[in-house]
C-alpha cells in the first residue's frame, strides 16, 4: 500500500470521487508549479499528475503542446527538476499522492536503473507513460514492482481486445481514456464510454479513473458516478496559461492562485 492506495481507500469510505490534475511542471517555472501543486491540494485535488515537459508530445493537444514548450524554452525543465519539485513540495508540507508524467524518452535518457531510486526518495508513488511500448513494459513492471512504484496503464476505447491484458498487469488504478485523440478539452466522448468503463470496471478490482477532455462540471459529476477518479489537464493548464500574468507580478501571485481555487471548486462540486 502506497500513498495512492491509501488515497482510494479514503475516498471510497468517504464515498467521494478522486479529483486527479495533470500540471506542467516548470509552466511558468518550478517555484510557481510548488506553490500551484500546494493551491490543488488546498481547493481539493486528491492525487496530483506531475507533468514532465517533452518536446515532442504526440498525445497533446494545443494546450499541453504550448505549456510544455514555455517550461522547455524559459527553463530547459527536465524530468529530473520534475522529481526535485515533488521532493520540495513534500518538503513544504503536501500530502498528495504523486504521480510522476513522462513520456517514455525522458525515462530512457535519465536511465530505468536510475528513475526508479529517485522516484522512491522523492516519495513519488506512481508513474505513468504513455507511449510506453507494450512490449517493453516488462522490464519497467519489474522495477516498478521492486520499488513499489504503481506503473498506472491507460486503457483507450480502442484496446478491447487488449483491455485485459493491460488490466491484468495493472497497480494502483486503471487510467480510462474517454476518447481517441489527443488531449483537450472536449464537448463529448467516445460514443461507447460508459460500455467501455463498465468493461474496465467488470476486468479488475482496481480504482478506475477516467480522464482526456473533462472541463465541465457537469462532465465531473458524469463521471463521478461511474469512476473512482477522474482526470483534468488541459483545462486546468489553460487555467494556468491565463493567469501567467498575475503569476509574473509578485503583487498579483495571491490573485492567480485564487483564480485556479475558483476553477477547481466549481469543476468538481457534487450535488
Ligand atoms: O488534458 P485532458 O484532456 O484533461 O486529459 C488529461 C491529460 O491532460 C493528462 O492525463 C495527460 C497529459 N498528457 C497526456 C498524454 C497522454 C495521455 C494523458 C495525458
Amino acid at each position: 500500500m502506497n500513498r495512492i492506495d491509501r488515497k482510494f481507500v479514503e475516498l471510497k469510505e468517504q464515498k467521494q470521487t478522486a479529483f486527479i490534475p495533470f500540471l506542467t511542471i516548470g509552466d511558468p517555472d518550478v517555484r510557481t508549479s510548488i506553490d500551484i501543486i500546494k493551491q490543488l491540494e488546498q481547493s481539493g485535488a486528491s492525487i496530483i499528475e506531475l507533468g514532465v515537459p517533452y518536446s515532442d508530445p504526440l498525445a497533446d493537444g494545443p494546450v499541453i503542446q504550448r505549456s510544455s514548450q514555455r517550461a522547455l524554452s524559459s527553463h530547459q525543465i527536465s524530468i529530473k527538476d520534475c522529481i526535485e519539485a515533488a521532493r520540495i513540495a513534500r518538503s513544504e508540507g503536501s500530502e498528495l499522492p504523486f504521480i510522476l508524467f513522462t513520456y517514455y524518452n525522458p525515462v530512457l535518457q535519465l536511465g530505468l536503473e536510475t528513475i526508479f531510486p529517485m522516484l522512491v526518495e522523492s516519495d513519488i508513488s506512481g508513474l505513468i507513460i504513455p507511449d510506453l511500448p507494450m512490449e517493453e513494459d516488462e522490464e519497467v513492471q519489474a522495477l516498478a514492482r521492486q520499488y513499489g512504484i504503481h506503473l498506472i496503464p491507460l486503457v483507450a476505447p480502442t484496446s478491447k481486445e487488449r483491455i485485459q491484458r493491460i488490466v491484468s498487469r495493472a497497480s494502483g488504478f486503471v487510467y480510462c481514456v474517454s476518447s481517441l485523440g489527443v488531449t483537450g478539452t472536449r464537448t463529448q466522448f467516445h460514443s461507447g464510454i460508459d460500455e467501455f468503463i463498465e468493461t474496465v470496471r467488470q476486468s479488475t478490482a482496481l480504482p478506475i479513473a477516467v480522464g482526456f477532455g473533462v472541463s465541465t462540471n457537469e462532465q465531473f459529476a458524469k463521471f463521478a458516478t461511474s469512476c473512482d477518479g477522474v482526470v483534468v489537464g488541459s483545462a486546468l493548464v489553460r487555467q494556468v496559461e491565463d493567469v501567467l500574468p498575475l503569476f509574473a507580478d509578485p503583487a498579483t501571485r495571491p490573485q492567480a492562485l485564487l483564480q485556479i481555487d475558483a476553477f477547481v471548486k466549481d469543476l468538481i462540486q457534487l450535488p
